[in-house]
């Protein structure tokens, strides 16, 4: 193409010089809530211990408003809204940004909430293998009126390394397990407490606990189609969420809000706790 305009991202090859704004990234950092992802830019900035002031961390996505984008040093953070359509939007313009800019050896991660199988809330997990409502590892795209079926595997690697990090942090419950990413919140995760329901609590918990024994310990809303489109893009890529409640137990998230704000920053900490530790910036672990 002559030109390419990422219009999701309020970016294009011809308005912006990308190489020169992105093309030192090395860690993309994607969640679904704008706040969050400004929260954890500022963080990230504070723990790199970056010069300027955190008044120049300004949303590069300012001119739309369907997500937002923030850099610090070679750090990228990202909001991509609820759900597989919203993030595979983004995810599509933030990889061809990624080559545009000429980035290379990026690792892209994941930091979000989940609803926990049989574990504690405020548990970490991070994700082997993220798998569909059929407990299958597997993404299914329609392209045209085929069903194209793609690979949910994520970086092995990177997931034991992540989990050698969140040891080193004192009391920090985290663990490595399947994700299960579903269409829905609330039917299409077993819940009863929507505005439909046409189950039993004991299909639920049948269901739940079927999961459960197919390794997979929480349930979100995005990690097939981020695991499949960063597989055949070649980024490396992770996912890390919290839980915030367990399934097996309730529907509903009852936290209060600063318990709520607590569990979101755990993978953030283990996060950036790992940005720095590649980057050569701490030998011993805050
Ligand atoms: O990154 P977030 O915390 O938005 O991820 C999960 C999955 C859905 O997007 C959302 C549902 O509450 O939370
Ligand atoms: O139960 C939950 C909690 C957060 N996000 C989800 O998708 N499900």
């Amino acid at each position: 193409m002559d030109e390419d305009i990422l219009y999701h991202l309020d970016l294009g090859t011809k308005t912006h010089n990308l190489p020169e704004m992105f093309g030192d990234v090395k860690f993309v950092c994607v969640g679904g809530s704008p706040n969050r992802m400004r929260a954890f830019a500022l963080f990230m900035h504070k723990e790199l211990g970056l010069v300027e002031g955190e008044e120049d961390i300004k949303d590069i996505c300012a001119g739309t408003d369907r997500y937002c984008m923030f850099k610090t040093g070679p750090v990228l953070s990202i909001s991509h809204g609820m759900g597989v359509p919203s993030i595979s939007i983004m995810l599509h313009e933030l990889i061809k940004l990624l080559h545009h800019a000429r980035c290379c050896d990026v690792t892209i991660i994941r930091i979000g909430t989940s609803g926990g199988i049989g574990i504690a809330p405020g548990s970490v997990v991070i994700t082997d293998t993220a798998v569909d409502s059929f407990f299958k590892p597997q993404f299914e795209q329609v392209i045209l009126d085929n069903v194209v079926t793609r690979s949910t595997e994520l970086d092995k690697e990177l997931a034991e390394e992540l989990f050698n990090c969140s040891k080193k942090i004192p009391n920090f419950p985290a663990l490595i397990g399947h994700t299960m990413c579903t269409y829905d919140f609330y039917e299409g995760q077993g819940r009863l407490d929507g505005a439909l329901c046409s189950f039993s609590r004991e299909k639920k918990l049948d269901y739940l606990k079927r999961a459960y024994e197919a390794g997979v310990r929480n349930i979100e809303m995005e990690s097939t189609v981020f695991a499949a489109m960063c597989g055949l893009c070649g980024l490396k890529a992770a996912v890390v969420c919290v839980t915030l409640l367990d399934r097996l137990d309730c529907d509903q998230i009852t936290l209060s809000h600063d318990v709520l704000m607590e569990y979101q920053r755990r993978p953030q900490l283990l996060i950036s706790n790992f940005i720095k530790k590649k980057l050569g910036l701490c030998d011993q672990i805050s």
